[in-house]
């Protein structure tokens, strides 16, 4: 089996992901046209081992860590607001200044393509040295039908230009332009803006901001009845601020993931649990708008509804361009355990995207995973800052050098 393979790695304690870590004992792992093509205990093997299979020396191996859930492209910065915020500006004045959402829309639609493609590709590049193999991008900062697919063609343009997988998300149900009233920027988004991003396969899903500051049940599911019927599926940013009912509505349509459920109630939970949607924690948004309701993370694992982790990644409540700081922000602040945090970037975070071949080390899944120079798993959501990525594989590739 292992001699079928275009490239061996020998001696790696991996942690499989398949059932929390499912931490098995030293094994060879083999690679064929960018899956894995073998898993093999070395005890089951005997040396000698040809030249080129490269020995790790029993270390940790995991999964590529998958980012869910980032608003990753955007011009502008909210820096000055986060200033005022501190110094007691209240978040209305702030808005009726200009700034919030809106002021990142303005320095958006300012952007040419290549401007917000270069702003972009320092954080990716961040996220990939820490991991990250997978990201989910978010357009929602254009709010015009050419801006929206503008950014949608940056983050097309981003998974061409580096070593790592970007699944697109249409969010721009996230703010209310200031061309339009919510109903009649919905009705754009519906009769142009996703038949459009359909056909010329700029999106992967579609998102909406379930919120009182931003659109309403009826007008996240008119986006919902849009998407389904031009075949993508959805997800939610779902009882963030307040309880709208934003989590039994996606479940009604089988979302992929809903995200932030800080406010989320039992009724929500049962309709998760029942539709199969994963619950994405955002715990760097909940820290650093210095929230204090905390997501009901216990009824949730009660429920059996899978929980997933992502940074959030945006310029107004989450500007923390680190997955791995997430991890440990959802263990220090939402009491998951590291396992959990892990399960969360890894396989829950693969079903988040509908992406099946990721997120686990199993024969016949995608080829990407990653050896690390730490001892346990834990200490993936224990440690911040430290690098600590010995190999980054992708589609059977190793990637580390480019990323220099
Ligand atoms: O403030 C921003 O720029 C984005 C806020 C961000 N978007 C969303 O739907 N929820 C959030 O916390
Ligand atoms: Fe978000």
């Amino acid at each position: 089996e292992l001699l079928a393979c275009d490239r061996v790695w020998i001696n790696l304690t991996p942690a499989t992901m398949s059932d929390g870590y499912d931490l098995l004992a030293p094994h060879a792992l083999g690679v064929k046209a960018g899956r894995i093509h073998a898993l093999i205990p070395m005890s089951e093997l005997s040396g000698p081992f040809p030249e080129s299979w490269q020995d790790m020396k029993g270390r940790l191996a995991t999964p590529g860590l998958i980012d869910c859930h980032s608003h990753l492209i955007y011009a502008g910065s909210r820096a000055a607001e986060f200033e005022q915020r501190l110094q007691g500006v209240p978040y209305a004045e702030i808005a009726r200044q200009g700034g919030g959402i809106l002021s990142t829309v303005r320095a958006t639609r300012a952007a040419s393509e290549d401007q917000l493609f270069t702003l972009a590709l320092d954080r990716l590049k961040s996220l990939l040295r820490e991991g990250v193999t997978t990201v989910e991008i978010k357009s929602g900062y254009g709010l015009t039908l050419e801006d929206e697919l503008k950014m949608l063609r940056v983050a097309r343009r981003l998974g061409r230009a580096l070593p790592v997988r970007v699944r697109t998300t249409l969010l721009a149900a996230h703010a209310v332009p200031p061309e339009f009233d919510a109903d009649g920027w919905v009705d754009l988004i519906c009769d142009q803006l996703i038949p459009i991003a359909a056909a010329e396969g700029l999106a992967d899903a579609v998102d909406v901001f379930c919120e009182g500051i931003a659109f309403n049940l009826a007008q996240c599911e008119r986006v919902f009845a849009a998407a389904r019927a031009h075949g993508l599926p959805v997800k939610g940013h779902m009882e963030q601020l307040s309880n709208l009912g934003g989590s039994a509505l996606a479940a009604r349509y089988r979302a992929l993931s809903v995200d932030h459920l800080e406010h989320l109630d039992a009724a929500g939970i049962t309709a998760l649990a029942e539709s199969g949607t994963v619950a994405v924690l955002l715990p760097g948004a909940f820290y650093f708008l210095r929230d204090t309701n905390l997501p009901p993370v216990q009824a949730l694992r009660e429920a059996g509804v899978p929980i997933a982790v992502a940074s959030d990644i945006n310029p107004g409540t989450s500007p923390l361009v680190s997955l791995r700081l997430a991890m440990n922000m959802a263990c220090t602040l939402f009491r998951l355990t590291p396992e959990e945090a892990l399960c969360g970037v890894t396989r829950h975070g693969a079903t988040a995207l509908g992406a099946a071949g990721l997120g686990q080390l199993k024969v016949g899944m995608e080829a990407d995973f990653l050896v690390w120079s730490c001892a346990h798993p834990a200490e993936l959501a224990y440690q911040v800052g430290v690098d600590q990525l010995v190999a980054r594989v992708v589609k059977g590739q190793e990637t580390l050098g480019g990323l220099a």
